[in-house]
């Protein structure tokens, strides 16, 4: 079996040379633009917003508009009419906690890269099924960590599968994910709380990237591709 990665290739460069997906929820598009310059600021150039409040894709439109160098993509998209939405708004890339079949098929049927969410076997065959490579694993630490998704992948080691591990990730226990060959980035909110958000604390979203990207850079992660 011959699974193709849903992500163009640049893409999927782009979110592995940055190692992080910092996951937003944000509740003003005014912050939209300081955000995503605090997190470049912090080296940090790939975001996902969750559709968990109505700015979401507004706030997206202006990181396009004004940060064109952010790679901004949408997450918590549970409809395929939200896929059109997040598509039609120029979403970098979409995801979404579950595997929703109809979401799943929209995406592809509108060319979006999509990573839909997956917890157990069976929704990694259904994925699989679906023609998935590329799976956000979710929620991460509560379901068995690095453990857990070792022991999960191993049936499905000759696939090829990758996995973006988030859920429950920190300062703490990030960088173990990435050791994982089949783990080319995680994501998290614990770089840009929404709390952080809330109160404009830009400097602290800031050393918060630069942090994290620092404990990447000291480690010496092999080509995870
Ligand atoms: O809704 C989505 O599409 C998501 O991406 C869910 C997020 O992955 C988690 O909410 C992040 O979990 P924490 O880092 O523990 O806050």
């Amino acid at each position: 079996m011959q699974l193709r990665s849903q992500f163009p290739l640049k893409l999927f460069e782009q979110i592995q040379s940055c190692g992080i997906i910092a996951v937003l929820v944000i509740d003003e598009v005014r912050h939209a633009v300081p955000l995503a310059k605090a997190l470049l600021d912090g080296g940090i150039n790939v975001m996902e917003l969750t559709l968990r409040t109505p700015v979401a894709l507004e706030a997206l439109q202006a990181i396009r508009r004004e940060v064109p160098e952010m790679v901004a993509g949408i997450g918590t998209i549970l409809t395929p009419a939200q896929v059109d939405q997040v598509a039609q708004v120029g979403a970098a890339f979409g995801v979404a906690p579950g595997l929703n079949r109809r979401v799943m098929q929209q995406s592809q049927a509108l060319d979006l890269p999509f990573a839909p969410g997956i917890a157990t076997p069976s929704e990694v065959e259904a994925a699989v099924e679906l023609g998935c490579r590329d799976l956000k694993f979710f929620p991460a630490e509560p379901t068995g960590g690095v453990a857990y998704l070792s022991s999960l992948n191993a049936p499905y080691a000759h696939l090829g599968l990758r996995y973006i591990p988030l859920g429950g990730l920190n300062f703490e226990n990030f960088i173990s994910y990435l050791s994982l060959p089949f783990v080319p980035a995680v994501g998290g909110s614990w770089i840009a709380p929404r709390k952080a958000i809330q109160d404009e604390q830009w400097e602290v979203i800031t050393s918060n990237a630069t942090e994290s990207r620092r404990l990447i850079d000291a480690q010496n992660f092999g080509d995870a591709t």
